[in-house]
């Protein structure tokens, strides 16, 4: 094969198509499509990946190929084919979406060198930088700017004595360890040491310790081992008795876990009923979407694991995506603790190096399981036997930015392909998702009781209103005081969950009413106690609490709504003797600080474990009986059609972390609008009657899962600008699409400005609309340039989750 198609690393839509490249004498039969290339394109070189390689190119003049960096193809010929569906579903560009499927090491990374002209040498340069470039050394171009002879450095530049080059470089660093192994044999050995003068003991221990033992040894250990220095290893390697030799290894986040091994636990009747389906459709090598609606706690994860174990007996691999804020060492250990080091973990807290060696081992076939947030689902298996979303409801499981992909969708796209069972679980699913159910589009497996008919929480609502009336002007009810006391006294333990979601703690001053905002952006700043600084959450801007209102100068200015830290110190004032664990934000910054809290907690070294959305899911604690919610409401004000179903969720699944175990749970809800329905039907644990409720006002207003939404955002630094450019696409659409499509804005975004930038608006509702993907395509095609160019961005987000 003489010529490479190749999809290049460069965002405009003239590139999102291949270019043809030729294949050096050297590499035709070798590039194959999935590998990533170096190409020359205009004056640069950028990389792409291969889609296709063909002996003819109708093109005429094509250019070679500069670089293979990649042995064997990354992407496989399945991954290939699903990142033209991304790009074609979620309107991105090809390169984008290749480049979501692999780890962030492999990801171009792009350096401007500065080298002597080929026809110059350093003696045609000035002087003073001459040093700089002797012996044909390069310079970053980067460090060149900082340089004092940066001024020198322009003329030869300009001169031509100096050129700019533009490199590939990889951040992919394989790690590698030092490993020492004998190349002589054991009496050669033995022979050299006889003749070794008295006094050379360091080197007779090294000799013997080969003398004793057969494997290599990596230096580190032999050095601990013998009690010996790395000169006296460096004399042998020089006699020729040993080799020293450089040894990749992987790096591995869980190396000083120990986990338990654990062995299946006989299903109940519930769960061995919702287990033969799946099982059944992994006998036929059929592929099945399961919705496994199972309430808190009825032991959906042991069914993911026996179905897993069954794909492994077939010599299948298996996806099994968690959340993010699930990840915890508790979630781990169950996959670790039934499959041992058959299981690779992926997850935002690992470092590029350890995602890197985590995908490799996937894509060597050397794991069997992966367990991973979002990007897991890319996992490059050759033969996946199952694929699995655990609480399928979690909006995490949708990118933010392109490609704008939805886990689910890619899990259906791959469980197609390798004819596989999905299985989407949840105690809480997705309106979408049960709707499809109850069609029949999925399977509905129902798990309506916990483990051995371990009874739900008991839920009780406060309204603290009446709190308010009666006095008590703390943020802990009564009800929930007096039961946290008793816990105390009994020994067991505590969650309180302080919804955080849209909400914040800002500052307004009480004498007139002024709320600190942003410069850049149109929301409140949020306190943060620990450094007394005000901090926009969208931008980053920062500046320190003031002592005055800067409109009236009143000193009364303070900071409202509730933080964890001020939860933290009222306790402290109540509850003296509690002992309290804080997790938020500010105390799990730090890598694995999340684990080490969870584990204390779990060690039962505090009473209360004190938090943010982070802890209301996945945990399993033995001795928590009692799960208190400070303010239930917070979301339910959210400008998103969704905020009663989110709010429905949060309180379904934090009550579901009390009573699991032997023990029952109680837990109290405090609130301001106690007859709300979405808190009323926590409160009973009745998904069914919330799900009715819900899907009726969903009908009402034409939202999903009735209608299909489309959301574009236009922002732009001039407000005039970002709103005109909203009305043409809107106007742009309502010519394009029947008139039972509803085209609404542009209107202002429910943020209206980030970072100085305005933001607008146009919600599209829809059923089915034949030109709508080609409508949208030619609004991006139309504003690419001036995209490119100047300040304006449009995003287009199809069934969006998020509305700000
Ligand atoms: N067949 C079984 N026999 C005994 N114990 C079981 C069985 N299945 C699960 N359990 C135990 O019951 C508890 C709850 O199960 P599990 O965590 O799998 O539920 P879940 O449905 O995944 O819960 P959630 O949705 O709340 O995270 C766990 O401690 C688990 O070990
Ligand atoms: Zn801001
Ligand atoms: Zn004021």
């Amino acid at each position: 094969m003489r010529y490479a198609s190749v999809i290049v690393d460069l965002k405009v839509s003239q590139t999102d198509r291949s270019f043809d490249y030729e294949i050096p004498h050297e590499w035709r039969g070798i590039i194959k499509p999935g590998m990533r290339v170096v190409v020359p394109f205009g004056s640069r070189k950028l990389q792409g990946f291969v889609v296709e390689v063909k002996d003819e190119s109708a093109v005429k003049k094509v250019k070679a190929i500069d670089e293979l960096l990649d042995p064997t193809p990354v992407l496989n010929e399945e991954l290939l084919k699903l990142g033209e569906w991304l790009t074609e579903s979620t309107l991105c560009f090809k390169i984008t979406a290749f480049q979501a499927m692999l780890p962030s090491a492999l990801k171009a990374n792009y350096q401007k060198e500065l080298l002597i002209h080929k026809d110059r040498s350093y003696e045609h340069l000035h002087p003073d930088i001459q040093t700089l470039f002797q012996k044909n050394k390069k310079l970053d171009l980067n460090k060149a700017c900082k340089s004092p002879y940066f001024h020198v450095i322009q003329k030869e530049i300009e001169a031509g004595n100096l050129e700019v080059q533009y490199v590939v470089k990889q951040k992919t660093n394989k790690r590698t360890i030092k490993q020492i192994k004998a190349i002589a044999s054991k009496k050669e050995l033995q022979a050299f040491l006889s003749k070794l003068p008295k006094q050379a003991n360091k080197q007779k221990r090294i000799l013997q310790f080969f003398i004793e033992n057969d494997d290599p040894i990596p230096l580190k250990k032999l050095l601990e081992e013998v009690q010996c220095t790395v000169s006296s290893v460096k004399t042998l390697i020089d006699k020729k008795m040993l080799l020293e030799e450089e040894v990749e290894v992987y790096r591995d986040p869980y190396e000083k876990e120990h986990f338990e091994k654990t062995n299946p636990l006989p299903l109940t009747n519930e769960q061995t009923k919702a287990i033969q389906p799946i099982l059944a459709s992994l006998e036929k090598e059929q592929h099945d979407v399961f919705l496994m609606y199972g309430v808190t706690g009825s032991g959906k994860t042991e069914i993911y694991l026996q179905a897993i174990e069954e794909v492994l007996k077939k010599g299948k691999e298996a996806i099994v995506l968690v959340p993010e804020i699930s990840l915890t060492p508790q979630m781990v250990q169950r996959f670790k603790g039934r499959f041992g080091s058959k299981v690779a973990v992926l997850h935002s807290g690992l470092s590029t190096g350890e995602k890197y060696d985590e995908w490799r081992k996937i894509d060597r076939g050397e794991v069997k399981l992966v367990v991973g947030a979002r990007s897991a689902i890319f996992a490059p298996f050759q033969n996946i036997g199952i694929i699995i979303i655990d609480e399928e409801h979690e909006t995490s499981y949708k990118q933010e930015e392109n490609p704008r992909y939805h886990a689910r969708e890619v899990a259906i796209y791959r469980g197609k392909y390798h004819s596989c069972p999905v299985v989407l679980g949840s105690a809480t699913p997705t309106l979408e998702s049960y709707a499809r159910a109850q069609k029949g589009v999925y399977n509905l497996l129902t798990l309506t009781e916990r483990v051995n008919k371990r009874p739900l929480p008991t839920v009780e609502i406060v309204d603290m209103r009446e709190e308010l009336r009666k006095g008590n002007r703390t943020m802990f009810s009564e009800s929930l005081y007096t039961k946290l006391k008793n816990r105390l006294e009994n020994g067991e333990q505590a969650v309180l969950f302080l919804n955080k979601r849209g909400y914040s703690s800002f500052v307004m001053c009480r004498d007139c009413g002024f709320v600190i905002s942003c410069p850049h952006c149109d929301i409140s700043l949020t306190y943060h106690r620990f450094d007394e600084k005000l901090k926009c959450h969208y931008c980053g801007y920062e500046e320190m609490m003031p002592p005055h209102c800067p409109d009236c100068k009143s000193k009364y200015i303070r900071f409202f709504g509730t933080g964890t830290q001020r939860v933290e110190e009222e306790i402290a004032k109540v509850l003296p003797e509690a002992r309290v664990i804080r997790m938020d934000n500010d105390t799990t910054s730090r890598k694995g600080a999340h684990e080490k809290l969870l584990k204390s907690f779990g060690r039962k070294e505090a009473d209360i474990l004190l938090g943010t959305q982070m802890i209301a899911k996945g945990l399993d604690f033995q001795d928590v009986t009692l799960v208190g919610v400070l303010t239930a409401d917070t979301m339910l004000h959210l400008p998103d059609f969704r905020a009663s179903e989110k709010t429905f969720q949060l309180l379904t699944q934090v009550s579901g972390r009390a009573g699991r175990h032997t023990l029952p749970g109680e837990v109290v809800i405090q609130t301001y609008v106690p007859e709300h329905y979405s808190i009323q039907l926590a409160q009973r644990h009745d998904y069914a009657l919330f799900f009715q409720k819900e899907m009726y006002i969903r009908k009402l207003h034409h939202y999903p899962p009735y209608y299909y939404l489309v959301l574009i955002t236009v922002s732009h630094q001039e407000v005039t600008k970002a709103l005109s450019t909203a009305e043409h696409i809107s106007l742009f659409m309502k010519k394009r699409l029947s008139d039972k499509a509803q085209i609404l804005g542009p209107v202002s975004s429910p943020i209206p400005r980030i970072n100085d930038r305005y933001r607008y608006q146009c919600m599209i509702k829809y059923k089915r609309e034949s030109s709508l993907y080609e409508s949208l395509k030619a609004i991006l095609k139309h504003y690419q340039q001036e995209m490119n160019q100047t300040d304006l961005t449009i995003s287009i987000d199809l069934n969006p989750l998020m509305l700000m």
